[in-house]
C-alpha cells in the first residue's frame, strides 16, 4: 500500500500554525493580515473556491474581504477594481478568481496586481524572481505542492521529476521549483504537454510525477513505474447523480490502480486542493509581513 499523502491534514496544521502567529501578532499589537478576492460570474466551483478561501481568512484570524461582479462587468472596470485594491492601504494581497470571462485579458488583469500584493504570484515580476531563485510569491498550487513534498520528506534531488501539464498556475511554475537549487528541487525535469509525442514514454521514467491537465483518469498504472510518488492536481467536476452535490471530484491519475504501484499518492479530494488554500495562506502572512518586498 502507498503512502497517503494528506494534504488535507497538513493543510490543517499550517493553518493551526498561522492561526497561534496571528494571535501572538495581535497581541504584540501588530497589523492582522487582509486578504481581498475578485470574484467575476457565476461559475460554482469559481464560488465555492472563493467562500472556501474566505472561510480559511476567519479560521487563521486573518481579515478578508470578497468583491463580486457580474460576468457584464467590462475590463476596463475590472481593471479599475484592482486599481482600487492596489491602493487601499488595509488590504496586504489580493487576488482575481481564475478563469474569467472571454471578454477580458486575463494577462492584462494579472499584470495590473501590485507586485507586492500578488499573493497568487501569477505577476510577471514575481513569475520571473521565482525563475531566478530570488524571493517571490510562488502561485499557491506550487507552493502547497512544494510543502506536501518537504512535510512528507520526500527525496527530490537527482530524481526524475515529470511535469505534464504546462499552465502558467501549475505545471510551467512547478517545473521551475523543481529543477531549482532548493529543497524541494535539484531535481532533473522533462515539462510535457498537450503536444508531446508517447505520454506515456516520459511518464514511465517519473520518479516523481506531478499531473495538472484537468482531464480525469489520464494517467493509468501501465504509464507508471513501481515506487513513483504522484502528485495528483487535477480536480474536475463530473456529474454524478449519486452524490448530493450532483457531481464528484476526478483527479487526473486513476487512483485505484495507479496506487497499487506508487509509494507515495495524493487523493483527490484531499489531497493538493486543501494545500492550494494553505499556499495562499503562507502569502499572504508574508505579505502582511513584507517578508518578500522588505
Ligand atoms: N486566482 C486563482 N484562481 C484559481 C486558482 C488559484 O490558485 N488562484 N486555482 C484553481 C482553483 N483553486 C483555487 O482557487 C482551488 C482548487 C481546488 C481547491 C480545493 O480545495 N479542492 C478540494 C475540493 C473542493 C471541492 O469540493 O470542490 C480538494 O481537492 O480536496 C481549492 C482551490 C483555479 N483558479
Amino acid at each position: 500500500m502507498p503512502i497517503l499523502l494528506d494534504g488535507k491534514k497538513l493543510a490543517s496544521e499550517i493553518k493551526e500554525e498561522l492561526k497561534n502567529k496571528t494571535i501572538q501578532l495581535k497581541s504584540a499589537g501588530g497589523k492582522v493580515p487582509h486578504l481581498s478576492a475578485i470574484l467575476v460570474g457565476t461559475d460554482g466551483a469559481s464560488q465555492t473556491y472563493v467562500n472556501a478561501k474566505v472561510k480559511d481568512c476567519e479560521e487563521v484570524g486573518f481579515e478578508s474581504s470578497k468583491f463580486v461582479f457580474d460576468d457584464t462587468i467590462t475590463e476596463e472596470e475590472l481593471l479599475h477594481e484592482v486599481d482600487k485594491l492596489n491602493n487601499d492601504d488595509r488590504v496586504d494581497g489580493f487576488i482575481v478568481q481564475l478563469p474569467l470571462p472571454k471578454h477580458i485579458n486575463v494577462d492584462k488583469v494579472l499584470s495590473a496586481i501590485k507586485p507586492e500584493k500578488d499573493v497568487d504570484g501569477f505577476h510577471p515580476v514575481n513569475f520571473g524572481r521565482m525563475a531566478s531563485n530570488l524571493p517571490a510569491y510562488i502561485p499557491a498550487t506550487p507552493y502547497g505542492v512544494m510543502e506536501l513534498l518537504k512535510r512528507y520528506d520526500i527525496p527530490t534531488r537527482g530524481k526524475h521529476c515529470v511535469v505534464v501539464g504546462r499552465s502558467h498556475i501549475v505545471g510551467s511554475p512547478v517545473s521551475i521549483l523543481m529543477g531549482s537549487a532548493n529543497y524541494p528541487g535539484d531535481a532533473t525535469v522533462t515539462l510535457t504537454h498537450r503536444f508531446t509525442e508517447n505520454l506515456e514514454h516520459y511518464t514511465k521514467q517519473a520518479d516523481i510525477l506531478i499531473v495538472a491537465v484537468g482531464k480525469p483518469g489520464l494517467i493509468t498504472a501501465d504509464m507508471v513505474k513501481e515506487g513513483v510518488v504522484v502528485i495528483d492536481v487535477g480536480t474536475t467536476r463530473v456529474a454524478d447523480a449519486t452524490k448530493k452535490a450532483g457531481f464528484a471530484l476526478k483527479g487526473d491519475v486513476l487512483f485505484e490502480t495507479v496506487a497499487e504501484k506508487a509509494s507515495h499518492i495524493t487523493p483527490v479530494p484531499g489531497g493538493v486542493g486543501p494545500m492550494t488554500r494553505a499556499g495562499l495562506l503562507m502569502n499572504t502572512w508574508l505579505a502582511a509581513k513584507n517578508e518578500i518586498y522588505g
